[in-house]
């Protein structure tokens, strides 16, 4: 064990980053008396691109791998992690922070979409690690424990949130494959002992090609491989598509290109390249010369579009216009602008993007900037039928009532790259058509799949470890509420079955006696837990690491109106705590406004809910009872702010941000001053609350005042650190009381 107590508090990008230049200071002035040091690492995007291209970098320009540094430190007994959220970069978020950064100066490779040269080769493989979910399953060595506190349940019935009433006649609606895909194809295995796998790709034609060498195993882990057909994914669509134009409803398609980085892009692009087939059949020889890919959206193929001559650019725009004229409308990003939910495959995320519809009406914006009843496409069975079950329930009893509703909180199964969430170096897609074999080490054959050109063959992992700790914590859980804790797990597929038998093993390892624990399909279970919202009641969500992700923005978005609002920890295995802010992401659209209002809408309920449980397992691993009245009195505090409703509004001239850490920071320094447990920490806040409380009005007159005029923060992905503070901390008088700490 290092002997100084310390908390890491990550950097990340967009939004929370922005925040950070803000609440960091408060953070580090409140947490030195108590002797613990806060100490930051770089994980946003840009930081993780220059880690790993250090040889191209001058010495000044060279940064660490913070990354590799904080994937070790989460198998440490006293790691203490605060994880902000951060970008999980789509293809066209990765070029557009390699361009930043080479604007700025620095000399790395752009993207080899094509690599020839073993250089581009290396280059193209490095950016391929960076993309995509590649921060939280290497931090994630732990299950995850998510839910919303009690204050702020209590504060949305205070303040309930908006939700769009439901009409029984919606004909909004999930649309999903029948055959074809990942659920239909799924076979599982477990081993018993450890061993390692071979994945081959064995051709009609008889020629092996190696997928993956070698993939060690642990003894009791279970591995799935299936297969999403590309052809009847293409064929589902189209029919899809015809279906949604025959019903006059918006198309658009739900998936997670970002966590999902292999499959799902190439799924996206299945949408993109029917929807638009006349312009993508028409021009395919253009396409081809412009590395033209639909898997990176139809904002890429406009950008691409600008290197033509203007006649050739005309009859191609005018080729998509006929296009939108032809097919039903499309689900829009953002109607003003005209980015359709076919634009960038990181804009419609399903964890987000579907609660986010449900809660307006179960409708999303169409061209005209209205709501409209939408086809939501989910190719893949696995997940897609909760939301038709919420859809269904909304149609027939209406909206949810966030006054009354009940909670769905979620301990999810997620440590070591568990499921589908780690499946990224073990999916492909198929050049030719033949099967893929999984071998063990004795050459044994462990799964087959058939596949045909253009599949999309995955295989997962899910250790036995992880697995018992998540049972554990369902367990402890559900005794320290009271409340029913289901295990969503659908006996029909091969995997959900061995997760099963593992947990009716496993539970038989606790007391459990006077317990409600129980295992329902997915389907089952969303109307089992709706049936307890509506009468005010909780239940404990178990579920798979694709379903933690799903439920936790779920059932916060429709009780709480935001899933930023929820408590996300996350005990580490060996011992250590993470502590993750929220349960969304890192909100783009709130960085537009700020750089173009300087107004920042971004809630940070997430960070001050995830400090408290840090200081206190700092306090506990450490033996610094310091921390724990830091603990203790920044609850306090996060009570009193809900109370007094203090976080960001959405408008310039209300408060923001900024204005909520001033009042958090308040409220903490008056807990702190009135409490009685630690003298040392007493004298020193009260002169500090006795400041702030003096110079209140005239610090809430100096962050108004900085509001309603664009910002600059010198950059996007990397913003330069002096612009940024000055942007974020624009009241003197704060700044110059909290330096007196
Ligand atoms: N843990 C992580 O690291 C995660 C990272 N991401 C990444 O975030 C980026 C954007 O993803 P996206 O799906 O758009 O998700 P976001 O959660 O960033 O945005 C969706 C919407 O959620 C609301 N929201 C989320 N957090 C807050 C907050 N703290 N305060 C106020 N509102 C909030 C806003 O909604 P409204 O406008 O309705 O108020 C926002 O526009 C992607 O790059 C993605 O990879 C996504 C999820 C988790
Ligand atoms: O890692 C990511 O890309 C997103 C994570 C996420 O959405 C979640 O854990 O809720
Ligand atoms: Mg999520």
């Amino acid at each position: 064990m290092t002997q100084v107590a310390k908390i890491i508090y990550t950097i990340t990008d967009e939004a929370p980053a922005l925040a950070t230049y803000s609440f960091l200071p408060i953070v580090e002035a409140f947490s030195k008396p108590a002797n613990v040091v806060i100490e930051t690492r770089d994980i946003s995007l840009s930081g993780r691109i220059l880690a790993v291209f250090s040889e191209y970098l001058t010495d000044e320009q060279k940064v660490s791998d913070d990354l590799a540094y904080l994937g070790a430190l989460a198998t440490a007994p006293d790691a203490n992690i605060i994880k902000l959220p951060n970008v999980s970069a789509s293809m066209p978020q990765l070029t557009a922070a390699i361009s930043e950064l080479q604007e700025k100066g620095y000399k790395i490779p752009s993207y080899p979409e094509e690599p020839v040269t073993d250089e581009e080769k290396v280059a193209k493989a490095k950016y391929d690690k960076i993309k995509g979910s590649a921060v939280n399953p290497v931090l994630r060595e732990g299950n995850s424990d998510r839910r919303a506190p009690k204050a702020v349940k209590e504060y949305a019935r205070k303040h309930p949130h908006s939700m769009g009433a439901w009409s029984a006649d919606s004909k909004s609606h999930v649309a999903t494959m029948s055959e074809g895909d990942f659920y239909g194809s799924e076979k599982s295995v477990v081993v018993e002992k450890a061993t390692s796998v071979k994945i081959t790709f064995v051709g009609a034609d008889g020629s092996e090609k190696i997928l993956k060498e070698k993939t060690a195993l642990k003894d009791g882990e279970i591995i799935d491989s299936s297969v999403m057909s590309l052809s009847k994914l293409k064929s589902f669509l189209a029919k899809e598509v015809a279906d949604a134009k025959e019903k006059d409803l918006l198309f658009s398609i739900h998936l997670k290109a970002t966590m999902m980085k292999v499959s799902d892009p190439i799924l996206f692009g299945a949408a993109v390249s029917v929807y638009f087939k006349d312009v993508f059949e028409k021009h395919a020889a253009v396409f081809d010369q412009l590395n033209v890919n639909p898997n990176n959206g139809v904002g890429d193929l406009l950008i691409k579009l600008e290197s033509l001559d203007a006649a050739k650019k005309a009859e191609i725009l005018a080729d998509i216009d006929a296009v939108y004229a032809k097919n039903p409308a499309l689900a829009m990003v953002n109607s003003d602008k005209g980015i359709t939910n076919l634009h960038v495959p990181s804009d419609v995320i399903i964890d987000a993007s579907m609660p986010a519809a449900i809660r307006t009406s179960g409708q999303m914006w169409g061209p005209d900037g209205k709501g409209k009843d939408t086809k939501y496409v989910i190719p893949d069975r696995c997940y897609s039928g909760i939301y038709q079950v919420v859809i269904d329930f909304c149609k027939k009893n209406g909206a949810l009532n966030p006054v009354t509703m009940g909670s769905v909180s979620n301990v999810g199964l997620m440590a070591q790259a568990a499921e589908e969430y780690g499946s990224h170096d073990k999916t492909f897609q198929m050049s030719a058509a033949g099967k893929v074999v999984v071998t063990d080490e004795s050459g044994v054959v462990l799964m087959e799949q058939a596949v045909e050109a253009g599949d999309i063959f995955r295989m997962c992992q899910t250790k036995d470890l992880p697995i018992q700790d998540w049972v554990k914590l369902a367990v402890n859980r559900a005794k320290a509420t009271g409340t029913p804790a289901i295990f969503w797990l659908d006996k029909n597929r091969a995997h959900d079955a061995q997760i099963i038998a593992k947990v009716n093993k496993y539970l038989l390892n606790h007391d459990t006696a006077g317990l409600d624990i129980r295992i329902m399909t997915p389907m089952e279970a969303t109307q089992f837990s709706l049936e307890r919202i509506v009468q005010g009641l909780d239940t404990i969500s178990v579920t798979g690491n694709v379903l933690r992700d799903y439920n936790t923005d779920l059932f916060p978005i429709l009780e709480v109106g935001t899933s930023a609002k929820m408590l996300s920890i996350v005990p580490l295995m060996n011992g250590g705590g993470l502590f993750e802010t929220g349960a969304g992401g890192s909100a783009p659209k709130h960085v537009q406004q700020f750089l173009e209002e300087g107004y920042l809408r971004w809630d940070s309920l997430g960070e001050f809910l995830a400090l408290a449980p840090s200081y206190e397992h700092l306090s506990n691993t450490f033996g610094n009872p310091k921390a724990q009245v830091l603990a203790d009195t920044l609850d306090e505090a996060t009570g009193k702010f809900l109370d007094n409703d203090k976080s960001p509004a959405r408008k310039v001239g209300q408060i923001d941000n900024r204005g909520s850490h001033f009042y958090l920071a308040l409220y903490w320094a008056q807990a702190l001053a009135a409490q009685d447990k630690d003298a040392e920490l007493k004298a020193i806040f009260t002169p500090i609350a006795a400041e702030l409380t003096a110079n209140e009005a005239k610090i809430d007159a100096e962050l108004i005042g900085s509001q309603g005029k664009p910002q600059d923060t010198g950059g996007y992905y990397k913003p330069d650190f002096e612009k940024a503070s000055a942007a974020m901390r624009p009241s003197a008088t704060f700044n110059a009381i909290l330096a007196k700490i």
